[in-house]
């Protein structure tokens, strides 16, 4: 089965507009949870834009499915995932004046220093997941360092679709499924995630090896419109549609 992690960051970002407690991105979490989410992933970005330190601590203690915790590769966000033990981290790439995360790791050219750093997270029973785009440099890099699960980056596709240009988005999809591919004959967990929406969800739930989607910032938007319940089984129905 393709599992659904409902990424609840920009519940966190309404609320943080105004410095209320409220939207409240655990309430949020709780009724995913309820809607069918198979697992909440929450990013703390080093800005702490959106997720706070206190919103990992409440999402580790109340959840009953797992929590992906996506960070930085830095110190502080290491002793923060120790802190808490989620069921798994995804490491991503973070610069501060990005609008959203706007590639993958590179995990090849940080291959030594990423090996050491995820050494302490795998021995505290962490997944431990890499955010990359589906070069297979990177793919590659991944599984020798010994990463559990690749998660493949898919916002270009998403983009090329918006943007009405077919024949990239065509070969953005293509890339993504022969690095599914490549990914899984290397024995890690293949996920996916980055600016899906109902209309590109399809093709990308459609590649077999994918085993996890992360999906957030359409699901938070659309839930302003039907509720974020019925926003997630609309995702779930149109993701095991594609699966046939
Ligand atoms: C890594 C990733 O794809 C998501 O966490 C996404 O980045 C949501 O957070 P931002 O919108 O702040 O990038
Ligand atoms: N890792 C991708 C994720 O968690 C959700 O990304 P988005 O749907 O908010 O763009």
């Amino acid at each position: 089965m393709l599992r659904l992690g409902v990424n609840i960051d920009h519940v966190a970002t309404v609320r943080n507009a105004r410095g209320t407690p409220w939207p409240d991105p655990l309430r949020a979490a709780l009724l995913a949870e309820a809607a069918g989410a198979d697992g909440i992933t929450a990013h703390l970005r080093e800005d702490r834009r959106h997720i706070s330190d206190d919103d990992i601590a409440r999402l580790a203690d109340a959840l009953s499915v797992p929590l992906n915790l996506e960070m930085a590769a830095t110190p502080e966000m290491q002793a923060i995932a120790l802190r808490h033990r989620p069921h798994a981290v995804c490491l991503v790439p973070e610069k501060r004046e990005e609008r959203t995360t706007e590639g993958g790791l590179d995990v090849a050219a940080d291959a030594a220093r990423l090996a050491d750093y995820i050494a302490p997270l795998r021995a505290a029973g962490a997944r431990v997941s890499l955010f990359i785009g589906h070069d297979p440099r990177q793919i590659e890099a991944a599984a020798r360092i010994g990463a559990a699960v690749v998660e493949l980056h898919t916002g270009a596709y998403c983009d090329y679709d918006t943007e009405g240009r077919h024949d990239l988005r065509d070969a953005e999809l293509a890339g993504l499924a022969e690095g599914a591919r490549l990914a899984a004959s290397l024995g890690l967990e293949v996920h996916a995630g980055h600016g899906l929406t109902f209309d590109t969800v399809g093709p990308i739930a459609a590649i077999p090896e994918l085993a996890e989607l992360n999906i957030g910032h359409f699901l938070i938007a659309e839930s302003i419109f039907t509720g974020l319940g019925p926003a997630i089984e609309e995702m779930r129905r149109r993701m095991d549609a594609a699966r046939g």
